[in-house]
């Protein structure tokens, strides 16, 4: 964010952490304020890619004496990821257990896109590795990935716009369906049977996430929140063990955004999927997710419950900057009381005042 636009958000006084990050949050790394250094590739791993780094030797994250690679159904470990000269992600590990329902967040430029995509396959890490269900996905393409349970909905609604709601899930399921060219060229019965059942069970899904009567609408006439169900129930026919949505309730209205909550415990609940969600609405954040993992301008700051985030002082003055030192001690701006959103309105500074 821009020194103007930092101002404005002082300027606002904001009444939650949700409000302050809606305002977009603090600015890009300073190494690259504009965002724009070094775009493309990031720097391979040294080791790694070719799926030859060790399994994690301490147990960085979870229970003592649990292996974190066993215990979760993803395992992110030590990522780092730099472009050139910025370090983008530096060192963090990460863990999705089995049935959960996870967030990341920080800050502009905090590096959860980055991530993601580290995550999904999209960008190698420069440093550490990916494990899924126990295996070692880091040198695994994102399709590849996609195909073994990994999921993911974008930031910008990626469907086709020319195809029915229908087709769009059909078109998803292509990875699971055995069907070869030669019978589908000449429609054998046991093809005909297939697309009969990828066309029922894409009818499920759409009922399921809640636009079944969309079934034979073009996606793109679609209202933008049932565009966003589409992209979920497109990577809930990859019958994913995790499911990473990026951004799900931007364009919702208020009322969407609530039965989204909902939504996602029925897919944890009922299906026994893991769900990661990056979102910037700390409203849906808060109350939807069971931990947190916050990044900073690269690096883990927080990792805990909803309550452990909104009282951790290091997240409130990554997200609301700060007016300055006093006796070498960081104090948060004026209004950080309001943004963690306690019961009392007010919070402790590092001194010991309320703030
Ligand atoms: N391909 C790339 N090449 C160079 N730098 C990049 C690249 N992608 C991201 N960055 C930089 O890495 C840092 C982290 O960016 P990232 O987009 O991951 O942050 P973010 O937390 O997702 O931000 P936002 O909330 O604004 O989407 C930023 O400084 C960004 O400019």
């Amino acid at each position: 964010m821009s020194e103007s636009s930092r101002g404005s958000a002082e300027k606002t006084a904001p009444e939650t952490l949700a409000d302050v990050t809606q305002l977009g949050g603090t600015p890009n790394s300073p190494d690259d304020p504009s965002g724009a250094a070094g775009y493309g590739r990031p720097d391979s791993a040294q080791s790694g890619i070719d799926g030859s780094l060790q399994r994690p030797s301490g147990l960085a994250a979870g229970a003592p004496g649990v292996d974190p690679v066993e215990a979760n159904v993803l395992y992110a470990d030590r990522i780092t990821i730099r472009f050139g000269g910025l370090t983008a992600v530096d060192n963090v590990s990460f863990a999705i257990p089995p049935r959960s329902v996870v967030s990341l967040i920080g800050p502009n430029g905090a590096g959860k896109t980055t991530f993601f995509n580290v995550l999904t396959g999209l960008y190698e890490a420069t440093e550490g590795a990916v494990y899924l269900d126990g295996r070692d996905i880091t040198a695994v393409k994102p399709h590849k990935r996609a195909a073994m349970g990994l999921a993911r909905t974008f930031q910008n609604i990626r469907l086709f716009g020319l195809m029915t709601a229908e087709e769009n899930v059909m078109v998803a399921m292509h990875s699971h369906l055995k069907a070869g060219v030669m019978s589908t060229i000449i429609r054998t019965p046991g093809q005909r049977r297939e697309e009969r059942e990828a066309r029922e069970t894409a009818r499920e899904l759409l009922d399921y996430v809640g636009i079944g009567k969309t079934v034979g609408e073009l996606a793109r006439n679609l209202s933008y929140g049932d565009q966003r169900r589409l992209e979920i129930a497109r990577a809930m026919a990859l019958k994913p063990k995790v499911l990473l949505l990026d951004e799900p309730t931007a364009g919702m209205n208020p009322q969407e955004s609530a039965n989204f909550n909902d939504f996602v415990y029925r897919v944890r609940d009922e299906k026994g999927i893991s769900v990661l969600l990056i979102e910037h609405d700390m409203s849906v954040i808060m109350k939807i997710s069971e931990r947190i993992t916050v990044l900073d301008r690269g690096a883990m700051i927080a990792e805990g419950t909803p309550d452990d985030i909104r009282n951790n002082q290091q997240v409130i003055e990554a997200y609301l900057g700060k007016t300055g030192t006093r006796e070498g001690k960081r104090l948060p701006k004026p209004g950080a009381a309001a943004a963690l959103g306690t019961e009392t309105g007010t919070t402790t500074t590092t001194d010991g005042e309320q703030a």
